[in-house]
């Protein structure tokens, strides 16, 4: 097993439990080195099934872990860094995974030169397929801040340095993304379905095809994406003509709306944050 430090996490929602899953499947970390802190039971009683050790006070995860990943919801960031600030020494390092909330919201929680590293990750880490972006704060350093951040998410996914103006951007694209490729296999099966199709055998072909396009597309990084639909359009055939369909009613240009919308929500989401 490659050695991390001790992993904590500050809220063990639906993020905290797609990255631990991710990270224990790929033996990156062991169990009995994480722990979790929650305020809801019932999500103390998932973690405790992964065998990890969750509580419900944050000072005990400070307390027994350096690297700690705040994974809990943008509004209350303030809170749950105040409960452990006095807790946090040189050794720490604090990785916020939470949207919009900016590097320098976080030092201000923190002790004065704390290493804080502001990630956006997405559901996938699950499956050792997220996308990753991640910035530096101004008390992180590339080595070894950046480097751990990059093997943790790397070992779940593709872990991607970013400067920090983009990170909300890189939220419209990737964190929120799965939301919108789901509702479009959603759609994509339902349109099987329509044509006859049992739900099962569309929801399989649906789901099959995202997943083979995704990879044709990363595996051949120097052709455009446009050009790989052109080679599914031949002239006068079925591609085109449901091609055509979908520009008429607006496909590219309501995915570009949406991926301004999350971006300037994540920006919304820092202003609306009050500094502890
Ligand atoms: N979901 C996603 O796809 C992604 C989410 N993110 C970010 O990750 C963060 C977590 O999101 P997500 O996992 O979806 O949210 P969840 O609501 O599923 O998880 C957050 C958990 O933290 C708990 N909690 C609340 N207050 C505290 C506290 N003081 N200490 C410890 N735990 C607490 C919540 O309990 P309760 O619900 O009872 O309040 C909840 O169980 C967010 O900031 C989000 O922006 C980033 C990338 C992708
Ligand atoms: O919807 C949200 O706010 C979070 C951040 C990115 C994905 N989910």
């Amino acid at each position: 097993m490659i050695s991390l430090p001790s992993v904590g996490f500050l809220g063990g929602g639906v993020m905290c439990e797609a990255i631990l899953r991710g990270l224990l499947s790929k033996s990156l970390v062991s169990a009995d080195q994480v722990w979790v802190s929650d305020v809801a039971e019932a999500r103390l009683e998932v973690m405790r099934k992964l065998g990890v050790r969750a509580t419900a006070d944050g000072r005990e995860v400070v307390k027994h872990t350096k690297l700690v990943v705040l994974a809990v919801k943008p509004d209350v960031v303030p809170a749950a860094l105040k409960e452990v600030r006095d807790l946090i020494e040189a050794e720490h390092l604090l990785v916020s995974i939470c949207a919009g909330v900016t590097l320098h919201q976080l030092e201000e929680c923190l002790p004065a030169n704390a290493a804080v590293v502001r990630v956006m990750p997405n559901t996938p880490c699950l499956v050792g397929a997220a996308a990753t972006a991640f910035a530096l704060g101004s008390g992180a350093k590339a080595s070894p801040h950046g480097e751990l951040v990059e093997r943790l998410f790397g070992a779940v996914g593709v872990a991607l340095p970013v400067a920090e103006k983009h990170l909300d951007a890189v939220t419209g694209v990737s964190g929120s993304g799965p939301a919108y490729v789901l509702m479009f296999m959603e759609a994509l099966a339902d349109g099987g379905v329509s044509a006859g199709l049992p739900r099962d055998v569309a929801q399989k072909l649906a789901c099959q095809t995202v997943f083979g396009t995704a990879k044709m597309a990363l595996e051949q990084p120097d052709v455009h994406v446009a050009e790989l639909r052109n080679r599914v359009e031949s002239p006068g055939g079925t591609t085109v003509t449901a091609t055509r369909t979908l520009e008429e009613a607006g496909l590219r240009t309501a995915v570009i709306r949406a991926v301004r919308a999350a971006a300037r929500r994540a920006d919304d989401l820092s202003h609306g944050m009050l500094p502890y």
